[in-house]
């Protein structure tokens, strides 16, 4: 088995997209390394370059240790499987199976023997006779994927080959396909959207956006352990609670300024150099425990139940907190830094309501939120104001918590939940993680 490996692998297409920046990523042999990031991320053109259905513009794809960028498609001997089969629909499944050793490729095992063995490992011994268009979703994409072991290739390249099929269908394939992966000890990347595949079938998890590598490690890590707000974001169920908030540094204590909250923690070395620093503070739901009000010690947030979504076993609470919540993109939006830049900004008036102007308008310094009607201020000047022109306020702080099922909140409700410090997540206007530890 082989590792593959890219190095500052680069795609930019002629109309000047970026596709793959900078890619340097390594496949150890016989990993199950999975691509994963949303729509347009460029996920799939790193694979077409490995694979070499693509001509990279920089880099090097390595298969082996050796750079393979001169090479074809066919000279890598890897064998990719896409989301829609392309099976041949005149050819029996045998058939199909046997056609890339039948196109002139050579093996060691005449075909017919060959193609039951791999038959057998996919689980489509029975369906053998049968044509393509005779076939369920997951019984096509068995056959395609062997068809892609039957030459034993060096290694397994997967775009999405779930995407198509049912959900219980894309579970029962999921434990299937990873299985088969580990089996025959064959390198393979995957691509997918979804967390859910990356997380049960990866041995480490690659997170792309906007074809930057974010992080590269274990699926326990890119979920406890984000590198950056985007990974913190796009991974976790229900959705990661971001928040803004400034940290200020004080002789005795470290406070995390929600505007309408504080959090107060213990003082912290790691996050001296961030005094006065806007940040986006980032709490999954299982970093979140309901108390009773004033119970023990600890940093809290306090709100009241706006919505109450009940799963059976468990209900999620959505709390308004009166904190204003950010995402991914606005909290990455670069501010200029001084008031007088940004009220040269503001007077170029970004169309009223537009995240910019609601970001821009948290953003004023102190001093320069006079002429706009804040809806609450702190003592530190940091303060969240909303567009005054926006007639539908989104909710203040939508905070989403776990409860456990038998003894679920009403709505409007006071609620004080208690935040595990091991688990509250910082990251700067860059995106990047503050490590608190
Ligand atoms: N031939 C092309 N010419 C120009 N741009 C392209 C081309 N192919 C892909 N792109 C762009 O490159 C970026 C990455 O595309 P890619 O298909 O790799 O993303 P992806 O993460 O696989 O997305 P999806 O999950 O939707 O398949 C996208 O912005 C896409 O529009």
């Amino acid at each position: 088995m082989v590792a593959i490996a890219t190095d500052r692998l680069t795609k930019v297409f002629p109309d000047g997209t970026v596709a793959v920046d900078e890619v340097t990523i390594e496949a150890a042999s016989g990993e199950f390394l999975v691509l994963l990031g949303p729509t347009g991320c460029g996920k799939s053109t790193l694979l077409r370059l490995v694979a070499g259905l693509e001509e990279e513009t920089r880099g090097h794809v390595l298969i082996d240790g050796e750079v393979v960028d001169r090479l074809t498609a066919k000279q890598r001997q890897v064998a990719m499987v896409f989301q829609d089969y392309a099976l041949y629909p005149h050819l029996t499944v045998a058939q199909n199976i046997g056609f890339p050793l039948r196109a002139g490729h050579q093996a060691s095992t005449p075909t017919e023997v060959r193609v039951a063995e791999v038959a057998e490992h996919l689980g489509v011994t029975d369906l053998l006779h049968r044509l393509p268009g005779h076939l369920s979703g997951g019984q096509r994409q068995r056959v395609a994927m062997a068809r892609a072991i039957v030459r034993e290739p060096r290694a397994f390249l997967l775009d999405e080959p779930l995407s198509n099929l049912d959900a219980g269908l894309r579970a029962e394939l999921r434990a299937d396909v990873a299985a088969l992966a580990r089996r025959l000890g064959v390198t393979t990347l995957y691509v997918t959207h979804d967390q859910t595949e990356a997380m049960t079938m990866a041995d480490r998890v690659a997170v792309l956006r906007r074809g930057v590598l974010q992080q590269v490690g274990p699926p326990a890590e890119v979920y406890g352990d984000p590198a950056t707000l985007f990974v913190a974001a796009f991974i976790g169920t229900p959705r990661t609670n971001l928040l803004q908030g400034a940290i200020y540094i004080e002789p005795e204590r470290t406070v995390v300024d929600l505007g309408s909250q504080l959090l107060e923690l213990p003082p912290n070395e790691a996050l001296a150099r961030h005094h006065n620093d806007r940040v986006t503070v980032a709490m999954r739901a299982d970093a979140l425990r309901p108390v009773p009000d004033g119970a023990g010690e600890g940093p809290v947030l306090r709100g009241s139940v706006r919505l109450v979504e009940n799963l059976g076993h468990e209900a999620l609470v959505h709390l308004d907190t009166g904190i204003v919540p950010t995402s991914v993109a606005e909290s990455q939006l670069e501010y200029p830094d001084t008031g007088q830049h940004l009220a040269d900004v503001i007077a170029e008036d970004p169309p009223v309501g537009s995240p910019f102007r609601q970001a821009l308008a948290r953003m004023m310094p102190h001093s320069r939120q006079e002429a706009l009607p804040a809806t609450a201020r702190t003592e530190y000047g940091f303060y969240p104001v909303y567009d005054a022109e926006l007639e539908d306020q989104p909710p203040l702080g939508d905070v989403v918590v776990r409860v456990p099922a038998p003894i679920l909140p009403r709505r409007g409700e006071p609620m004080t939940v208690r935040i595990d410090l091991d688990k509250l997540l910082l990251f700067d206007r860059g995106g990047n993680r503050i490590r608190i530890a």
